[in-house]
């Protein structure tokens, strides 16, 4: 910034000195034919070579700028980029699920990458092209301050219309933000792996294609309106700023011809005025340009201000149950509803786990499974109700050191694309490179055979997206996703379908280790396999949001309620014994 400061000020105040050398050359020139003088003549020749030295200090000065803001450049993205990426990582659960946050993201990632410098940039240029205009205005006064006035007068109208310009360019980009965000989907749909088989079969190319393009000539017919808007007020004021200038040349060269100027003061004016005029008018491009640009910065501005302190803890210090052991988990009448819903999604759950039991959580599609998960982990907090954890309320806990306590197996649980090393490690951030840790994890997982099969073990990098990357089946990266899980010494488990892509063999065996592996931590465990639920020592099972049935298996098979109905279902379509005796406890 200040070598660009620096530097904008010294070829800012290049262009009138030359052109005043400019003028004393040709004074000279007509004093040395006048006279025949030969020391004038030779003193004229140095004013040339001082004019020559003047240009090429200015030229290397361009090149010299050119390079500071490039490299200006490059770190302004990469501060820009961080502080969105810094953002991203303390946004809360539900803003990802909010639109509203996408768009904002979305408009501050756009502006990202030039924005911030064509601002800096911008604002020197601005100070620059005002230093060189306010050398070309004092040598201006001296010839009328008139033409002066002329000059300013005619080049006003048009900064007035930029500035409103830029503010209509704003205003359309930030009504289109849903829009563009909806092309980046179609875009992405078309061009990534995983979608690619079923675009494929279904041939959804060109109806996705025809919506890509809808959209696009969309925004093509619009941008075509506005570009014409600014082409035609451009031409106006043109015309207007030619008109002055040539006003002006037709008034210097009377008072030439008239012999109150000299031919290099005639010269001079010529050049002052059209320079100055070019001068005004990039001083008052560049102000509109920083406006404009400012405003799409506000983007950037807005979404770094999104609240994100709703998470903290309400009192300070926060609260922190007894580290390293299991805690009893209570669910005290906790209902939830999700911005915006009409409808609950949890419904006075009243629930006590005591330290170190294992829960199977059942229910049909959107019974509520997930979001009792999420208000346990505190992504979001109940409407009502509250849930403690080792006695205290999860909101006067420290989120960090809550989420620190549990391990998790997601039912879309995380590919990561590095080596298996890392798909394992990252489970622990304390530990992520301990080797040992990351053994005895996969030995837990189940993932250790898979990892001898791979062509260099532990580093071998996973996925498609880089070269020599190895891709996986979807039960291998389960597998993966669960050694992950293993990784940390966690208080509690929560494993949401953590058989879903095993086989049969795989499945048996975590059912077998499961007890072993989970020891004395509390489990949750969500699933719509009754072979997974019975290794639970009870079933909770939910329905619309609340509580039907609470109890084991085998008491809640005695009940002949909802569960024993489900159970049977599937015992009926999968050849399960509904005998309680071949529970998993
Ligand atoms: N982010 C969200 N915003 C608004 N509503 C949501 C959101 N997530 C879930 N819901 C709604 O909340 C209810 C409970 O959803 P939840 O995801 O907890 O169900 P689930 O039991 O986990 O279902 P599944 O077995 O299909 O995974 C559903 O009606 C669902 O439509």
């Amino acid at each position: 910034m200040v070598w660009s400061a620096g530097l904008t000020l010294l070829a800012a105040l290049l262009p009138p000195a030359i052109v005043y050398v400019g003028k004393l050359v040709v004074d000279g020139v007509l004093a040395a034919t006048k006279t025949r003088s030969e020391a004038l003549s030779s003193h004229t020749l140095w004013l040339v070579a001082l004019e020559f030295a003047l240009v090429l200090v200015s030229a290397a000065l361009g090149r010299l700028i050119a390079l500071v803001h490039e490299v200006l450049q490059a770190r302004l993205t990469t501060a820009t980029n961080l502080k969105i990426l810094h953002k991203a990582l303390a946004l809360e659960l539900r803003h990802f699920e909010d639109p509203q946050v996408h768009d904002t993201m979305q408009k501050a990632r756009r502006v990202a990458d030039s924005r911030p410098l064509v601002i800096v940039v911008n604002l020197f240029s601005t100070v620059q092209h005002g230093v060189t205009l306010a050398s070309y205005a004092a040598l201006l006064l001296a010839l009328s301050p008139w033409s002066a006035l002329i000059l300013v007068a005619a080049s006003l109208p048009a900064f007035f219309v930029e500035a409103r310009l830029a503010r209509e360019s704003f205003e359309l980009h930030s009504e289109r933000a849903g829009a563009a965000r909806r092309l980046d989907y179609l875009e992405w749909l078309l061009t990534r792996d995983n979608h690619a088989k079923e675009v494929k079969l279904y041939g959804l190319g060109s109806i996705i294609l025809d919506r890509y393009q809808r959209l696009a000539r969309l925004f093509y017919e619009r941008d075509r309106k506005y570009e014409r808007r600014r082409l035609s007020f451009g031409l106006g004021f043109g015309a207007l700023s030619i008109l002055a200038f040539y006003g002006c040349y037709a008034f210097v060269v009377a008072r030439t011809v008239m012999g109150v100027l000299t031919l290099g003061e005639m010269i001079l004016y010529i050049a002052v005025f059209r320079q100055g005029q070019t001068a005004l008018q990039a001083t008052l491009l560049s102000i509109g340009s920083v406006y404009r640009e400012s405003l799409f910065m506000s983007d950037l501005f807005q979404y770094l201000a999104v609240p994100t302190d709703q998470e903290g803890a309400r009192v300070l210090p926060p609260r922190s149950p007894v580290r390293g052991r299991a805690q009893t988990i209570e669910f005290r009448d906790v209902s939830f509803r999700y911005a915006g819903q009409q409808g609950w999604a949890l419904r006075h759950v009243n629930l006590t786990l005591p330290a170190g039991e294992k829960l199977a959580v059942v229910g049909e599609n959107g019974a509520g499974k997930s979001t009792f998960v999420k208000l346990l982990l505190r992504f979001y907090e109940p409407t009502e109700g509250s849930i403690t954890y080792g006695g205290v309320d999860l909101r006067d806990m420290d989120p960090g050191d809550l989420r620190s306590r549990f391990s998790a197996v997601f039912q879309d649980f995380v590919r990561y694309q590095f080596s298996a090393a890392d798909n394992i490690g990252l489970g622990d951030t304390q530990h992520w490179q301990d080797a040992a840790r990351i053994q005895a994890a996969a030995e837990k997982g189940g993932a250790s055979t898979l990892i001898e099969s791979l062509p260099r073990k532990l580093d071998t990098l996973l996925g498609l997206w880089f070269e020599s990357g190895q891709d996986l089946s979807v039960g291998q990266w389960q597998k993966l996703a669960v050694s992950r899980a293993f990784m940390r010494d966690a208080e509690a488990l929560i494993l949401d379908e953590p058989t879903a892509s095993l086989d049969a063999r795989a499945e048996q065996r975590f059912f077998e280790s499961f007890r072993a592996l989970a020891e004395d931590r509390t489990a949750l465990i969500i699933s719509h396999r009754f072979s997974t639920v019975r290794i639970a020592d009870r079933v909770v099972v939910l329905h619309n949001g609340e509580i039907q049935e609470l109890g084991s298996h085998e008491e809640l098979l005695r009940r002949g309620g909802q569960y024993a109905h489900l159970f049977q279902l599937h015992a009926d379509g999968h050849g399960d014994e509904p005998a309680s005796g071949r529970a998993g406890r």
